[in-house]
């Protein structure tokens, strides 16, 4: 049988049952490929059909055999849920905007000209209305295996109370214990969404699986639910708002531990050159946490796959990044700078006093032993 693929999305395309070796074959597709013709031989149970992302797509092709049938992909990038039109309803009161105050206590600014979010940078009211209208679907992957499920409880009791409320919300909890995951009062629009998963003996496993499940998973299915992703610890309390204006093509949180007054050449990077997350000394805008990033589901989608891919590179050379995936993100995000970079309100810690300059936690890591709840001990 031929089959027609029509899209202009420019990544893998899978084809189930084509492959004789794997049940699935990959194929690239540039920008300008507009169609692939497929002689597979044989029928493939079911694909998903979709109107192609083109306002002029390529004329169906009838008239090859009767057996021809017109295959379109899915979700097209084109189709994907962006920030676009900053609209807002008539009417809406809100403090009016000044130029002249705002917060002179920090820089709300990056040297690439990215907003820079610290609380009293934004108006909830405006931010809220504004997205609103967009109606973004967020996941948020958080990952409780083995005794870290004791953490979902305070996490989702609290998410529900001051993580983008009244937004659409799906919590995908990858565990090893689904009977641990608590039953929890969700909001409207909010879900959970359990994905199973093997338990590890090393914690370093876990930390560093995320990127491999979180990849296989936005494949089969976060793909189709949602148009936003959070990548989150789970050992974590909302204490207040986190809310829209988190939102931007790829944000990431700066380490509360090296915001202040840390000399980049002493952030705590890869610095061996042996592994994919090396970063020369002298080099370096932040040090970002992976405690929380978000980002569109594309975009996201790359990067854990990055993050994935460069681990298992330096695992097949015998290297482990320091800092595990969090070493892999910071390299990604020097050379690839995010479109927001969020003030260490979005990730806090219980551990660490509150300097004046954090008017506002809006999530922080609880206190945890480390020895007595990591399968392996250890900090
Ligand atoms: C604030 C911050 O920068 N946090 C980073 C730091 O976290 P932490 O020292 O806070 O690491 P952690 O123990 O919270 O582990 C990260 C996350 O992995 C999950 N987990 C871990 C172990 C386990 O046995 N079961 C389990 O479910 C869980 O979601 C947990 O929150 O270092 C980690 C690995 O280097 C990650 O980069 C974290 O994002
Ligand atoms: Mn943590």
């Amino acid at each position: 049988m031929i089959r027609r693929l029509l899209s202009c999305r420019p990544d893998r395309l899978v084809i189930p049952g084509v492959s004789t070796e794997t049940g699935e074959t990959a194929l690239s597709l540039s920008n300008h490929d507009r169609a692939i013709y497929i002689y597979s031989g044989h029928d493939v149970a079911s694909f998903s059909f979709c109107q192609p992302c083109d306002a002029n797509p390529e004329p169906e092709v009838n008239d090859l055999t009767h057996a021809l049938k017109v295959v379109e992909m899915k979700e097209c990038p084109n189709n994907k849920w962006k920030i676009t039109e900053l609209k807002m309803q008539n009417g809406l009161k809100y403090a009016q905007p000044s130029t002249q105050q705002g917060r002179t206590d920090v820089n709300s600014v990056t040297n690439w000209n990215a907003p820079l979010v610290w609380e009293g940078t934004f108006d909830p009211v405006v931010i809220d209305a504004i997205y609103k209208i967009m109606d973004p679907r967020v996941a948020v992957v958080v990952f409780a295996v083995g005794k870290y499920t004791r953490f979902l409880k305070g996490f989702l009791e609290s998410g529900e109370k001051y993580f983008l409320v009244d937004f659409r919300v799906t919590y995908y909890i990858f565990t090893d214990n689904e009977q641990e995951v608590p039953k929890i009062q969700l909001g409207k629009g909010r879900k959970i969404s359990v994905v199973n998963i093997p338990s590890a003996t090393r914690w370093q496993e876990v930390v560093l699986g995320r990127m491999k499940w979180a990849t296989i998973t936005i494949e089969k299915r976060i793909r189709d639910e949602a148009d936003y992703l959070f990548m989150m610890d789970i050992d974590s309390v909302f204490h207040n708002r986190f809310g829209a204006e988190s939102l931007s093509r790829l944000s990431a949180v700066l380490h509360r531990g090296y915001y202040k007054n840390t000399k980049r050449d002493v952030f705590p990077y890869e610095r061996r050159p042996k592994s994919k997350a090396y970063i020369p000394i002298g080099e370096g805008d932040y040090y970002y946490t992976a405690a929380v990033w978000g980002g569109y589901l594309e975009d996201m989608y790359k990067l854990v796959k990055y993050c994935y891919t460069q681990s298992e590179e330096d695992s097949k050379n015998n290297i482990e990044a320091v800092w595990q995936e969090e070493s892999h993100l910071n390299k990604y995000l020097l050379y690839n700078k995010p479109t927001k970079v969020l003030s260490p309100e979005y990730l806090w810690s219980d551990y660490d006093k509150i300097p004046a300059d954090i008017k506002l936690v809006r999530i922080s890591q609880v206190v945890k032993n480390y020895a007595e709840v990591r399968p392996n001990g250890g900090q």
